[in-house]
């Protein structure tokens, strides 16, 4: 049976870029177990209550799979206003999305939430919201089409990365850079640090 002081980290997630994200910063987690989730907002829900819900659903999720070990989760939102963009999975979701950005200024809502298990077997939790305003620079649409016919947007909110070409679409940033691309690590540092796990 572990203790919770064996620091085992666990991310719940199956995107590589927060296993990257977390290993930019000397962490390699334990191990990778992914939920599966119903990911579809509630009625009325506005976007940065999205995204701390979800990352607390899919903590509490795996955790009942590894108690003793500390849980890591997360969850980006991308936002026009109220509107919670998807993550897009064909090439009209992308369009439409790049669409709408083209020219604007948007929103990136990062929920993470960190499960510090204790010494009953349970789990304490912690929840952090982060935001990243983003301009993208107004898109023709010769730029559109390229950004589509490279394949990037999938599988990622708002239907690009900002990680890849998107780089060169996005005018201005303001806030952190590794939230939008799925993990804000200043935030999870100091949620890990602040409760005793030990960074490297
Ligand atoms: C805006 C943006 C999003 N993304 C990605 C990060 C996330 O993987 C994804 C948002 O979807 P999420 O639901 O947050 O994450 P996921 O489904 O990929 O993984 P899991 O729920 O198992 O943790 O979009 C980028 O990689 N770059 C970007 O610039």
């Amino acid at each position: 049976m572990s203790t919770p002081t064996e620091h085992r980290l666990v991310l719940a997630s199956a995107s590589p870029r927060r296993l990257d994200l977390l290993r930019q910063i000397g962490l390699t987690p334990f191990a990778v177990d992914p939920a599966d989730l119903d990911e579809t907002p509630l009625p009325q829900e506005l976007p940065p209550q999205h995204a701390v819900r979800l990352a607390r659903e899919k903590a509490v999720c795996v955790a009942a799979r590894h108690p003793g070990s500390w849980i890591l989760a997360a969850d980006t939102v991308v936002a026009c206003g109220r509107r919670i963009l998807p993550k897009a999975d064909s090439e009209t979701q992308a369009r439409q999305c790049l669409d709408l950005l083209s020219g604007r200024r948007h929103r990136v809502y990062g929920g993470v939430v960190l499960l510090v298990p204790t010494a009953d077997g349970g789990h304490k939790r912690s929840e952090r919201l982060v935001r990243t305003d983003v301009t993208f620079k107004r898109l023709s649409k010769a730029e559109t089409e390229s950004y589509i016919a490279s394949g990037e947007w999938q599988g990622k909110a708002g239907g690009y990365a900002i990680q890849g070409r998107a780089a060169a679409l996005i005018r201005w940033i303001g806030g952190s850079y590794s939230n939008v691309v799925g993990l804000p690590l200043h935030e999870v540092a100091g949620l890990l640090s602040g409760h005793g796990f030990p960074l490297p």
